[in-house]
């Protein structure tokens, strides 16, 4: 477990060193046809393991929407701890199953009608989903093969790269104040990270969902392919990634994250209780209700 994961937990550097091996060609074994494959699946993760190329593909498997409910938080967090522990992954491309979504963002019936203590612990575990993955040692590319919206997009944000499908009737972005909730602000930092202060402050005050044109342009996403060439184009260039030397490219990834990973983990326990206040409150829990009807009626 390396400079990120050691930020948090204080474990040892095991990761660091083993992710030096075959560091200037991490794919050769796949490249020459040498394929382990291990399959393992929670409940709601899909996981590929190619023991050859160190590169295992997520996929997330909740029907009709991914979204984010507590069992998949939990399920997504053991999942990647998981494969840090795993000598023989490196990295990880994180995508879905469903078809046409990526992931609909939180569950929202988590957040609807349900006790302070529940409330609680999924905060906890949305914030654990940041930081497992915000924080890994191991390469991360989103194929992103459909719609993102809010914590789907966050998740996208969270890996090291990004490359959607160019479908026009997709969108990405983080839109909570449209169901009138607030990003938090380590929603906020990650998107800042990526788009800088003024493009962020815009598009957290307007709740923008981006088509893959204007994502691509603000550098929401690095690269548009077309739908079928998504999983291909990953594959490529978590190889290049890869390639880099795995200590630098991880202390350089650390470097880079370690202030907001800190803002977060220091004061972990004043956000639960920031949510658990706000979305409990009579006004917020009357917006999102308003905003789940609405979702029901254009079906009608
Ligand atoms: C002072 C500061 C305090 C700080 C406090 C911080 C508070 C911050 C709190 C939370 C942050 C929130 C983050 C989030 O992620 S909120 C979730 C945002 N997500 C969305 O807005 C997406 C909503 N969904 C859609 O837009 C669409 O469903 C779609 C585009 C993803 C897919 O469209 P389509 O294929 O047409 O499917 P349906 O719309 O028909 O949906 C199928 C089915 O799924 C249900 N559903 C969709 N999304 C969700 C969801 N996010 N959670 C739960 N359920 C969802 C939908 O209602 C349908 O259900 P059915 O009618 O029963 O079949």
């Amino acid at each position: 477990m390396a400079a990120l994961t050691l930020l948090r937990r204080g474990s040892a550097p095991a990761r660091l060193l083993s992710g030096t091996l075959n560091a200037r060609n991490p794919c050769i074994g796949a490249t020459q046809g040498c394929h382990l494959r291990r399959h393992f699946s929670n409940n709601k993760i899909l996981v590929e393991l190619d023991e050859a190329s160190g590169v295992a593909i997520m996929k997330l498997n909740n029907p009709p929407v991914n979204s984010l409910s507590l069992e998949l938080l939990t399920e997504f967090c053991i999942t990647i701890e998981k494969l840090e522990m795993d000598r023989s992954c490196r990295g990880v491309i994180l995508t879905s199953a469903a078809p046409k979504i990526f992931s609909a963002g939180l569950d929202i019936t988590e957040m609807c009608g349900k006790s302070a203590e529940h409330y609680a612990a999924f905060w906890r575990a949305v914030q654990e989903l940041w930081l497992t993955l915000y924080g890994s040692n191991m390469v991360t590319i989103a194929a992103i093969n459909g719609t993102s919206p809010a914590a789907g997009c966050l998740m996208a944000m969270c890996c090291d790269f990004r490359i959607m499908a160019d479908n026009p009737k997709y969108t990405i972005g983080l839109n909570e104040t449209q169901l009138g909730i607030v990003a938090p602000f380590w929603f906020k930092d990650t998107m800042t990270n990526i788009l800088g202060h003024r493009l962020t402050e815009q598009s957290l005050q307007l709740g923008q969902m981006y088509t893959t044109p204007e994502a691509l342009k603000i550098g929401l996403v690095d690269q548009l392919v077309p739908e079928d060439k998504v999983q291909s184009t990953a594959a490529a260039v978590i190889c290049n990634w890869l390639a880099v030397p795995a200590h630098a490219r991880q202390i350089t990834k650390s470097m880079m994250r370690k202030q907001n990973i800190e803002r977060l983990v220091n004061h972990r326990e004043a956000d639960i209780d920031n949510f658990v206040n706000f979305i409990g409150k009579d006004s917020i829990q009357k917006s999102l209700q308003v905003y789940m009807d609405r979702l029901k009626q254009r079906k009608q």
